[in-house]
């Protein structure tokens, strides 16, 4: 059911993280076209505040120049002054002399022509007059702006100071007072509305059918505004969209493929056993081993159980194999050793001869690590050495030199070995030669055999013989029946364990066993 769950889950995160990416790459581009207008406002907009500048500077040095001279206004000095002024000077057309409303001289006519002038359309607190639309009858057509201080002058053209290069010629232009919101002067389309926003700092906004940038310029008293018509920054959408439309889609496909591979990691055997270890969905149960002579329990295997929450109760036969052929033997050794040790320290205080025994894989005897974990699970429950038995079996034997070197060492620690299901591979009669052992575990095939008259029968009895020249004691498995316990007991096998006297069982069931054989 949860790994339907996760599979519909995969499918439709990978749907909507495939719609994400192309509709957030689609806003991206939107967003960059609208980034790239901008930018191109802004060129604008410098360009425009930078000629004003220029202008101004001109200006201003234009007067310092006639005041230092000091020549009599519109003397042939005077005039031939402005006219080197103006030569030197890009952006103004012309100077001039102004008394009261009268032009009596300019670079251009000299003083041979006087004009009336209108009066101006704006003066300020410091007394600088503004003319913003002066026409020469010299230059029909063309409107200038002029400004004029203690009779000095100057004649600029808006077009020049507006002018920021061909590739922007679809782009208005407004330059205006930041006061009185009036514009000075202004190319293209403008809007009064625009100047309702203000511009502290720059400001860009869209108004139907125009994207405005407004700057403030880069004197105290006048800021510039430039208007791309939005049919320009649709066009640089759609010129953006396939590339980013393109990026959306490996995106979303990346995302998709990321997803999947997580659901199937979520899937996969390693994540669940990982997962199954940090949720705690393991337990042990205790199998005792008793004593045939006496019916004591003298110690217990410890079996391990995944209680997977989707399939139930999962036997160790399944996923052991499968932890040790993906590497992950050692972190469930681990959590057996952890789940030992909160489970029989207060049996070791009642009994303190008891031993527990520990199934080891092959991979454990390849970590040296095992060992510390071995004395650390003795810290834990306070007990000692002998009551930890250690069980390996042949698969646990695959590279025999590092294996004997773990195993030596963990015997000299004073851990008891033995070899579990013997009998059964090819090698078992080598590794007896080769190993250092405690104990010879003999295979429930073999105990089956006792009674029932199969081939194999007198097999267990040659197995006996052996452990008996090694020095082995013995301890028989899987004994189901009577004629199996009393058999193998008057062979002189002293310890066994099977469900003839009792399944593995919960700690606190098998605390009761022990006390129960040991009353009896
Ligand atoms: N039919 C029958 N079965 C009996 C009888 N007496 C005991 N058994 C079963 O025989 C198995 C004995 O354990 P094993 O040979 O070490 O074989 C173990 C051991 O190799 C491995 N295993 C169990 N726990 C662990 C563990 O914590 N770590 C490692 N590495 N392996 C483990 O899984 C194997 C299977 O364990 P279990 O399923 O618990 O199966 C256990 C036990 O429940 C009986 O009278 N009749």
């Amino acid at each position: 059911m949860r790994r339907k769950v996760i599979r519909n889950l995969a499918a439709l995160g990978s749907i909507c993280s495939l719609f994400i990416c192309i509709v957030f790459f689609a806003y991206l581009a939107m967003r960059n076209a609208r980034e790239k207008a901008r930018s191109e406002l802004e060129t604008v907009v410098s360009e425009v505040i930078h000629r004003s500048a220029m202008t101004q500077a001109q200006i201003d040095e234009a007067v310092r120049a006639q005041r230092t001279a000091a020549f009599a206004p519109c003397s042939p000095e005077h005039v031939a002054l402005m006219q080197r002024q103006i030569l030197q000077a890009s952006y103004l057309k012309e100077l001039a002399y102004i008394k009261g409303d009268r032009m009596l001289c300019s670079s251009r006519s000299g003083s041979t022509v006087e004009i009336d002038l209108e009066p101006a359309n704006h003066t300020t607190a410091t007394g600088i007059r503004r003319w913003n639309r002066m026409e020469f009858p010299d230059a029909p057509n063309t409107t200038f702006v002029m400004t004029e201080l203690d009779g000095y002058a100057a004649i600029i053209s808006p077009q020049l100071v507006l002018d920021a290069g061909e590739e922007y010629s679809d782009i208005a232009i407004t330059r205006f007072r930041k006061s009185n919101r009036i514009p000075a002067y202004s190319k293209g389309a403008f809007r009064k509305e625009w100047l309702a926003h203000k511009e502290d700092r720059s400001v860009s906004f869209f108004d139907n059918e125009y994207f405005v940038f407004i700057h403030p310029g880069s004197d105290a008293y006048s800021s510039v505004l430039a208007a791309m018509p939005t049919t320009r920054v649709n066009q640089m959408i759609w010129a953006a969209l396939p590339s980013y439309l393109a990026g959306g889609v490996l995106a979303g496909l990346f995302s998709a493929m990321t997803l999947s591979a997580f659901a199937r990691y979520r899937l996969s055997f390693r994540s669940q056993l990982l997962g199954g270890l940090k949720r705690r969905e393991f337990f042990l149960l205790y199998q005792p081993v008793v004593d045939l002579r006496t019916g004591e329990c003298i110690g217990a295997e410890a079996l391990i159980r995944w209680n997977q929450p989707e399939t139930g109760i999962i036997s160790p036969d399944v996923f052991i194999p499968a932890a040790e052929a993906k590497g992950l033997i050692q972190n469930v050794t681990i959590h057996v050793m952890e789940m030992v040790a909160e489970d029989v320290g207060l049996l070791l205080k009642d009994f303190p001869e008891f031993h527990i025994a520990i199934n080891i894989s092959a991979e454990d005897l390849n970590s040296e690590k095992t060992e510390q974990h071995l004395q650390e699970l003795l810290r834990a429950t306070g007990g000692s050495p002998k009551n930890i038995l250690i069980e390996i079996t042949e698969r646990s034997l695959m590279d025999p030199d590092k294996a004997k070197k773990v195993l030596d060492s963990i015997r000299k620690k004073g851990f008891e070995i033995a070899i579990d299901d013997f009998g059964i591979g090819n090698s078992s009669l080598s590794y007896l030669s080769t190993y250092e052992l405690d104990y010879l575990k003999i295979d429930k095939v073999f105990v089956d055999g006792i009674g029932d008259g199969r081939t194999n029968s007198p097999l267990w009895f040659h197995i006996i013989e052996i452990a008996r020249a090694l020095g082995l004691k013995l301890i028989a498995e899987g004994v189901e029946t009577e004629e199996q316990r009393s058999t193998l007991l008057q062979a002189g096998v002293h310890l066994a364990q099977g469900w003839y006297f009792a399944k593995p069982l919960p700690i606190n069931e098998l605390h009761t066993f022990i006390r129960d054989s040991r009353v009896s």
